[in-house]
């Protein structure tokens, strides 16, 4: 169900004012420093599970994104960083579409998911069905008030998995790959609203594991957790990695180093660079990348 609930429609928030200043000045001084050379992209050696080819996007009569490409390996980690307001959630939530459940926004471009090359995006693709195929983790853990065996039973019921053992087969192996099953498997039937915030997010996370889906796409996991829950929640990743295929937006560029196959950073609603993230933070081959990762802007 996870998927399909609708989430609180994102805060209107406040625009960075860069964005929207003609200050031709600012554009020539970052000219002659470089700072506007064209994107890195460093196109990885592996197989792709999705393929974002140009995509712009608008809040009515905003432009969020502008023609952004992104490659998304398949059985890995894309982290998705930049300062505040350059387009991470909304393009993390172009996967799910889940801005078509707000009136006035658009999309141009495309989102291929492969190797079936589907535009995902389209108008022509039912939301929903993408939302049945694309599964998400939202920054604060969101369990539904019920037990925790039916957080992660629901999703199933949903997809037609009705059968009670098949049931308890894929609950019991959807927490356990979320780390929980330990600290839970005597209390499944309680309400997953007595567990910890820690405890609650891995319970989102199995409830999202459960029906397979073909990518998860993560927003701030940790943001709202302590050290040691997201500690726990960084080495789920590590175990998640070889069989999932995830995208996840981070303001902590120590946990994209330390969690992500693969790094893109934005700014202001533009793809600046993605490679490899060794080489991203080793070796970052945009001017606006290293200022960034060295702390000089944002
Ligand atoms: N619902 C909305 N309506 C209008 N503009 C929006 C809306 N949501 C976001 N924006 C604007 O779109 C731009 C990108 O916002 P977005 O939330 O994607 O950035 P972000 O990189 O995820 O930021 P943060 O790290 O602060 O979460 C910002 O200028 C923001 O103000």
């Amino acid at each position: 169900m996870s998927e399909l609930a609708l989430p609180t429609p994102p805060i209107e928030k406040h625009r960075p004012s860069l964005s929207r200043a003609p200050a031709s000045n600012i554009d020539e001084d970052e000219k002659e420093q470089g700072l506007t050379a064209p994107p890195v992209l460093v196109h990885p050696k592996r197989e792709l599970r999705a393929d974002v080819r140009k995509l712009s996007f608008w809040y009515g009569d905003f432009q969020a994104l502008h023609a952004v490409n992104l490659p998304v390996v398949n059985n890995g980690v894309t982290a998705l960083i930049g300062a505040s307001g350059c387009g991470k959630s909304t393009l993390l939530r172009c996967f799910n579409r889940m801005h078509d459940l707000y009136p006035g926004t658009r999309y141009d471009g495309d989102i291929m998911l492969l190797p079936e090359e589907k535009n995902i995006v389209s108008v022509k693709i039912d939301p929903i069905m993408v939302r049945l195929r694309i599964g998400m983790v939202f920054q604060k853990p969101n369990p539904f008030p019920k037990s925790i065996y039916e957080n992660v039973a629901s999703g199933l019921r949903v997809r037609g998995i009705t059968q009670r053992a098949a049931l308890d087969e894929r609950v019991e192996s959807s927490l356990r790959q979320a780390a929980l099953w330990d600290e839970v498997k005597d209390r499944l039937h309680q309400s997953a609203l007595g567990l910890s915030g820690g405890q609650q997010q891995r319970l989102c996370i199995a409830r999202t594991l459960a029906p397979n889906p073909e990518i998860i796409l993560f927003d701030e996991p940790t943001s709202a957790l302590d050290p040691i829950a997201t500690a726990k929640i960084e080495d789920l990743f590590h175990d998640l990695r070889s069989d999932y295929t995830i995208v996840i937006v981070t303001h902590n560029m120590q946990q994209a180093a330390r969690i992500s196959d693969y790094t893109a950073f934005m700014h202001l609603g533009r793809m600046v660079e993605f490679q490899a993230t060794d080489d991203f933070f080793v070796n970052p081959s945009h001017l606006r990348t290293e200022q960034y990762i060295t702390g000089r802007f944002g």
